[in-house]
């Protein structure tokens, strides 16, 4: 059990670098929370700011109601897995995992009913007389996770647990956290990763972290469905949200927006009267674009190259009015689009807008 609290924290390298300012977090037992953002933003600094191996610099951060910014990191009942395992090469699974409670000084029968309870979780059961050279990466990182369980902390943090795994371990790796996070429902876990999957299926909540702030705090559909601000509509999915700049026409419960390439879009977003002529940016993900013969469409651009997944098939477009180049995504193989000009529409509410960089929706 463990709620953590962040106020107003802030981290300055030697007095002056400002790393981040005005993180307000509440965190609550049980969840699964990841950082996001790009590379430099304070994802790692954030983490080790509450594991304790970096110094706050401002703020409070609270663990169950107390104030721990000056308390050992052995002493704040967490436990960190970081992307490098450093397992102790010589030493078998099982005495890897004794390795902490026995410096404790805890009694042996205790250190083996936890190491087992942990190797069980984690089917390690069968490879607790191992050597760490004799595993897999995936086993050697469950390992790693190992030692934390036996720990029994109250909130697990994770740094890029699975980056250095390759694409197959890392999707069987991050299915085994999943399951882990389920096993143990009263642990909280913050997890550090650069992968939108992993972001998106392990999340209960995602913080997007840019600017040396927080950009949004959501559920992953939140966050997708209904990004705050266009960097996160931007950050969250792949390929990157399209922006169009256009002006609003018409306003009511629904909104139509006169794009500028010339093309008419409507918005599930409700706007004001007053907001007629607003000029404003119109998101649309690439796989929520619509390919359509009729008169209502976004866009109309010549297909310039395609790139078939197999699923899918990505539609690379010129540029359309001001904006950069657009990208739709449609389902199957349409490789024979490209040099066709092809007219794009959306669903209403499918289509987000922005005003100075912040959605309408939330106003
Ligand atoms: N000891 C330090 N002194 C000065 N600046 C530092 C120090 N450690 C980190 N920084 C800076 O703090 C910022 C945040 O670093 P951090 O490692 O937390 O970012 P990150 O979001 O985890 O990045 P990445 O995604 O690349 O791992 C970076 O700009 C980094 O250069």
């Amino acid at each position: 059990m463990a709620d953590l609290k962040l106020t107003d924290v802030a981290k300055t390298y030697g007095g002056s670098v400002d790393v981040l300012k005005n993180i307000d977090l509440d965190i609550k037992t049980g969840e699964l929370i990841v950082f996001v953002g790009p590379s430099g933003c304070g994802k790692s600094t954030l983490l080790r700011m509450i594991a304790g191996l970096e110094k706050i610099t401002g703020g409070e951060l609270q663990i169950d109601g107390q104030v721990v910014n000056d308390v050992p990191p052995a002493q704040r009942g967490i436990a960190m897995v970081f992307q490098s395992y450093a397992l102790y090469p010589h030493m078998t699974v099982r005495d890897n995992m004794s390795f902490a409670m026995k410096l404790a000084k805890k009694p042996a029968a205790e250190i083996k009913e936890a190491v087992d309870r942990a190797a069980k979780i984690l089917q390690l059961d069968d490879y607790l007389d191992r050597l760490p050279k004799a595993l897999s990466g995936g086993q050697r990182q469950r390992v790693a996770i190992g030692r934390s369980i036996v720990r029994d902390p109250k909130v697990y943090l994770f740094d890029e647990p699975l980056s250095n795994l390759d694409a197959a371990l890392r999707v069987a790796t991050r299915i085994e956290i999943a399951q882990l996070k389920e096993s143990m429902p009263d642990s909280t876990m913050i997890y550090v990763t650069h992968d939108q999957v992993e972001a998106m299926t392990l999340a209960s909540r995602i913080v997007v972290l840019a600017n040396k702030g927080i950009a949004q705090v959501g559920t992953p559909l939140e966050l997708y469905e209904r990004p705050e601000n266009e960097f996160v509509a931007q950050f969250i999915g792949s390929p990157a949200m399209n922006l169009f700049s256009g002006e609003i026409v018409e306003t009511g419960s629904q909104t139509t927006i006169k794009l500028d390439g010339g093309g008419l879009v409507t918005s599930a977003v409700p706007t004001q009267t007053a907001d007629k002529g607003l000029t404003v940016n119109v998101g649309i993900r690439p796989e929520d674009m619509i390919e359509t013969t009729g008169d209502d469409y976004a866009f109309e651009g010549k297909v310039n190259f395609t790139e078939a997944l197999g699923e899918v098939t990505l539609l690379y477009f010129a540029k359309v009015g001001n904006n950069d180049a657009v990208i739709g995504k449609l389902p199957g193989i349409h490789a024979d689009l490209r040099g066709n000009t092809v007219r794009m529409a959306a669903a209403p509410e499918k289509v987000q807008i922005f005003h100075n960089g912040q959605s309408l929706y939330y106003r």
